[in-house]
């Protein structure tokens, strides 16, 4: 457990690029003694979810306008950060600073020294590849310059229990006089969680070459269908208003917006699956992992994340009959699973399928950030 100030006053947090409240959830479920005192987000659909789920509308506009003295105002002792990482996907043109969507991070990376109070925390989240950018150079430096200490980690939810493949980059930084409690690796790039719990670094040598796909790392996950709805569940999900009934089936692989009213409506048209089949990652109630969700789950069928084989066939994978398998794509709340979301996290009803699929698709790990949260909020023994 992170540990409470002696005089039990919740830390001030500031939640920047909120979503739909991802590390919110982490934050909540650390069990750090915290309150949100403002959540920065653009985009007004993730505000609607927002605040269906907070009953707290965050501060619409973009992060880029904001002043020194606006973040003064909230008196915030830690700033947790999730920006968009399109600058640093390697899928994309990986232009890093140069990228328009940096712009706003390296804004408040440029206000921090000029606050009257600068945060004693920073916390931020990223892709796998921000960590060689020109961006990383930028918040390592500022952020040395103001006296902080930082420990980075990659870390993906199957080194928590949770069979999905989805490794990111963690920046947790405190600024002195406070420190680590595990101190010898201040200033290092970690791969295991094993600091988070007092563990010492040959077992995180171990698990690092453990991480992504090998045996010993799966079996200790739980299988996929521990994360599904039930079928009834499923056929449960609400239609939204000004969807179409049914999605369009271009042959890229890309589909139309909808809200499904039937389990039917998850299932993947054989159309694509006589196309894209060869691509498609399939898995298996009893699977032990699956990959990655990205925000155009759904639209696309190659490299957007797993599809559920409804009916085991004798052997599995592509050696047997797709078609026959009765494939289907996750439901946004089974993605929502996977990201270790609390059960009482729902779309509001208007949310259409595509948005929820997008929105959960920039989200996090709940199982991931929270004890990186209680680690980071955790005082080290003096
Ligand atoms: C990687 S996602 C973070 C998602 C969030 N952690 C969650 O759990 O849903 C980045 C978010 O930043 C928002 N965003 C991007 N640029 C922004 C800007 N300049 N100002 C405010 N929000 C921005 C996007 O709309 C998106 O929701």
């Amino acid at each position: 457990m992170a540990e409470h100030r002696i005089d039990e006053k919740p830390w001030r947090v500031l939640e920047f690029y909120s979503g739909i409240g991802g590390m919110r959830y982490s934050l909540m479920a650390s069990g750090v003694v915290a309150e949100v005192v403002e959540a920065f987000e653009i985009n007004d659909v993730a505000n609607d979810v927002y605040q269906h789920n907070f009953k707290h509308r965050p501060h619409q506009g973009n992060i880029q306008s904001l002043t020194a003295t606006d973040l003064d105002r909230y008196n915030a002792d830690a700033w947790l950060l999730s920006p968009p990482c399109q600058p640093y996907t390697r899928q994309g043109l990986q232009k890093h600073s140069g990228d328009a969507r940096a712009y706003s991070f390296l804004k408040i990376l440029e206000l921090i020294p000029h606050t009257s109070k600068p945060p004693q925390m920073l916390f931020v989240e990223n892709v796998v590849g921000f960590e060689t950018s020109d961006t990383h150079m930028e918040m390592i430096d500022t952020l040395t310059k103001l006296d902080f200490v930082t420990q980075e980690f990659i870390l993906s939810p199957l080194q928590f229990g949770v069979p999905y493949s989805r490794p990111r980059y963690f920046c947790l930084a405190k600024r002195k006089p406070l420190s680590f409690q595990t101190q010898h690796n201040n200033n290092k790039l970690l791969r295991s969680p094993g600091s988070l719990y007092g563990r010492d670094d040959q077992v995180e040598v171990v698990e690092c070459q453990a991480e992504e796909g090998s045996d010993n790392l799966l079996q200790s996950c739980e299988p996929v269908e521990k994360f599904l709805e039930s079928a009834a569940q499923v056929d449960g999900e609400p239609r939204s208003i000004g969807d179409s009934e049914n999605r369009s089936k271009d042959c890229d692989g890309q589909e139309g917006d909808s809200i499904p009213g039937s389990v039917n409506e998850y299932l993947v048209p054989e159309s694509l699956i006589e196309r894209w089949g060869d691509a498609m990652d399939i898995v298996y109630p009893d699977s032990k992992r699956c990959c990655c969700f990205t925000k155009s789950y759904y639209r696309y069928v190659k490299g957007t994340g797993s599809l559920l084989a409804t009916v085991q066939p004798k052997i599995k994978g592509k050696g047997s009959c797709l078609k026959e398998q009765r494939l289907r794509y996750f439901t946004p709340r089974e993605v929502a699973n996977f990201h270790s979301f609390p059960e009482d996290f729902e779309f509001p009803k208007q949310i259409s399928l595509r948005q929820r699929y997008a929105m959960l698709g920039n989200s996090l790990s709940v199982a991931v950030v929270a004890p990186l949260l209680r680690y980071l909020f955790g005082s080290s023994p003096s």
